[in-house]
Parts: C-alpha cells; sequence; structure tokens
C-alpha cells in the first residue's frame, strides 16, 4: 500500500514516518515538498503521487497566531483535507486525519465522548472542526483521531518551551485553570499503525465498520500547571512553579476549561493507550 504522509517534520508526523513502516510503502512529505496553503500544489502532489491512503498530520498550529490569520488557518486545516478527501475519492483512496480537543466548549467537567456537540472558543479549533466536517462529508473511508495537548522531544511544544524557560528563569506561572490529557507524539503515531494494520488485514468491510471520528489521548488528566510540575521533576530542575489562572496570563485565542477527551471507543476496540504521567516518563527517559 502507497501512502502519502503530510507535514513529515511535525511532531506527529515525524513520528509516523517511522511507525508507518510497517504498514506500507511511506511517501513522507514536509511543507516545502507540500504546502497545504497551496492547494493547486496538493492536488498535483497526490495526483503524482496517487496514494491508497492519505495520512494528514500536518496543520497550522499556532493558536495564538490563527486569532490574526484566520484565512490561513481555515485553508490549511480545512480547505487543504477537503481538497486531500476530494482527491481520495477519486483514486478510491483512504484518509487518516488528526484533530484536537479545542474542537469543544470545554464548559462542563466531563470527559467528552466523540458524538459530543462541539463548540470551538477559537479560530484554530473551529478551522480544525471544519477539516473534520470536509472529510466525513466527502463519504470516504476514514479515521479521524482527535488528540489533545501533544509533546515530544523534538518540535515546538509546551514540554520543551518549559525546559527551556526553567532553565532562564527562577520562577515560572502556569495556568492551573485548564484541565486536560498531555499526550505523546509517539503514542499516538504507534496507536495510528497499530490501527491501520487491522484496517488493512480487515478490508473494505472493515471501513464500512470502523471509519469515523476516535479520540486518542492519554489516559487520566492533569492541568499545565501539574503537568509543568511533573515535567520539571522528571528532569531533576529545580524552579518555583507558581499556579495561576487564566485570567492572570492573557493570550489572543481562548482556551477550553475542561478538555479531556473519553478514548473509550478507541480502547474498546483497538488497544490500550498508557496514561499520561507513564508516557511522559517513557519519552523524557
Ligand atoms: N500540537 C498539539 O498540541 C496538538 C495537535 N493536534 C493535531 O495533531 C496533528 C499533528 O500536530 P503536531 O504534530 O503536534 O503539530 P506540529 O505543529 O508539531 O506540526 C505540524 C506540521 O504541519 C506542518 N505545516 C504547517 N503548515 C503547513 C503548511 N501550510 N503546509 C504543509 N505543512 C504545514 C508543519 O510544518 P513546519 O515544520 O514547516 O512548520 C509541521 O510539520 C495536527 O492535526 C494538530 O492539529 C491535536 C491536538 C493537540
Ligand atoms: C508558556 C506558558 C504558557 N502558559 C499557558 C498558556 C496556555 O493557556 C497553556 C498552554 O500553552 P500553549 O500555548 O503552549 O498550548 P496551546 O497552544 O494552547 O496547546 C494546544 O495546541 C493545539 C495545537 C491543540 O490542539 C491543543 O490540544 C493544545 O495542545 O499554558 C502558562 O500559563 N505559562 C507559561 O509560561
Amino acid at each position: 500500500m502507497k501512502i502519502l504522509l503530510t507535514g513529515s517534520s511535525g511532531q506527529v508526523g515525524y513520528e509516523l514516518a517511522r511507525s508507518l513502516q510497517g504498514v506500507g510503502e511511506v511517501v513522507a512529505l514536509d511543507r516545502q515538498q507540500m504546502d497545504l496553503a497551496d492547494l493547486d500544489q496538493v492536488r498535483s502532489v497526490i495526483r503524482t503521487v496517487q496514494p491508497q491512503m492519505i495520512v494528514n498530520p500536518a496543520a497550522y498550529t499556532a493558536v495564538d497566531k490563527a486569532e490574526s490569520e484566520p484565512e490561513l488557518a481555515f485553508r490549511v486545516n480545512a480547505e487543504a483535507p477537503a481538497l486531500m478527501a476530494e482527491e481520495a475519492r477519486l483514486l478510491g483512496a483512504s484518509m487518516v486525519h488528526y484533530s484536537t480537543d479545542y474542537v469543544f466548549d470545554g464548559a462542563v467537567a466531563v470527559a467528552r465522548v466523540e458524538d459530543d456537540p462541539t463548540g470551538p472558543l477559537n479560530v484554530y479549533g473551529a478551522s480544525k472542526l471544519a477539516g473534520e466536517q470536509a472529510i466525513a462529508a466527502a463519504g470516504i473511508p476514514h479515521l479521524i483521531f482527535r488528540t489533545s495537548w501533544v509533546y515530544g522531544m523534538r518540535g515546538k511544544n509546551f514540554l520543551l518551551t518549559m525546559l527551556r524557560l526553567a532553565r532562564e528563569r527562577d520562577e515560572l506561572r502556569v495556568v492551573a485553570d485548564q484541565h486536560g490529557a498531555p499526550t505523546w507524539s509517539r503514542t499516538i503515531a504507534d496507536v495510528t499503525a497499530q490501527v491501520l494494520a487491522q484496517a488493512h488485514a480487515g478490508g473494505r468491510e472493515w471501513w464500512v465498520q470502523n471509519r469515523g471520528v476516535y479520540h486518542l489521548t492519554a489516559q487520566g488528566q492533569t492541568t499545565w500547571y501539574e503537568f509543568t510540575r511533573a515535567i520539571l521533576a522528571e528532569a531533576g530542575i529545580n524552579c518555583r512553579v507558581l499556579p495561576i489562572t487564566s485570567a492572570e496570563y492573557p493570550v489572543p485565542a481562548r482556551r477550553p476549561e475542561h478538555s479531556v477527551l473519553s478514548s473509550e471507543k478507541l480502547m474498546a476496540r483497538f488497544c490500550h493507550l498508557p496514561d499520561w504521567q507513564h508516557a511522559l516518563q517513557l519519552c523524557m527517559r
């Protein structure tokens, strides 16, 4: 099976380039080789590669910047995935896509399930939701994995930011009123590969039964504040961490208060997911 992988230099894309090797022949492309802001290029690359599957972790992920660049965020996160899905339909290909906890408003302190009503609070979340909807509407075999608070030892993420800031400062002030599940990029890639191996074995019938949206996050929950304390403890860095409210950390984009997703559907059908502390330890060690 020929797999076209986008965003191969991102956190999840980098891990997928490795994990998907066992699933098929991977054509891994970065932003220079396939720019999702250039829809003509997206179409032409897909028609040249002629994949049986498109795996799309590339995304506009700058949550605050998206507030002042909504057109670009929507082009990359919604129009490009819509075009990929349309091209996949023409080729008879399937599509795997990634989305976010930020499609929800996070107003209630209950883990959200896949069919719960969405209500993004910011442009990034709205653009990701539009991408999901376009793929679902294309009527192709597809999987959409919604994940949250992604970190890893490469790329731009909260864990690396906090390690850097903790070495530069005596004290960190971190919001303690947003709740979610930090998820290691490698977990996402490895689970994707496991699910796709099952899909490959199951053929057309598998896709009929299993296509759709799945929540894919580490188990358990925490806050950005507690996550920071866990990161610094694991790294053996002594730096004071003060809990603050979101109001005390003003940023352009609103974030959900309760951002925990229930991954029960995925675990019931496919495989177990690690809890966030265990994955953090494995990642940092
Ligand atoms: N990061 C997170 O906390 C979360 C991410 N997600 C979702 O998971 C998926 C993977 O995210 P993650 O790997 O963490 O994100 P990253 O920000 O680490 O990587 C995103 C990738 O997309 C690429 N990209 C950005 N703009 C374009 C463009 N115009 N054309 C082509 N490629 C582009 C980036 O390229 P470059 O390296 O050149 O910038 C980068 O390789 C995304 O769908 C994201 O929305 C969901 C929840 C949380
Ligand atoms: C750097 C820093 C951030 N914060 C706050 C800001 C924010 O409310 C929270 C998280 O910070 P970030 O801006 O790094 O995280 P953010 O960009 O909101 O992360 C999100 O990214 C997108 C792509 C997703 O899909 C989400 O799941 C989520 O991971 O921590 C502090 O309180 N203190 C600090 O020193």
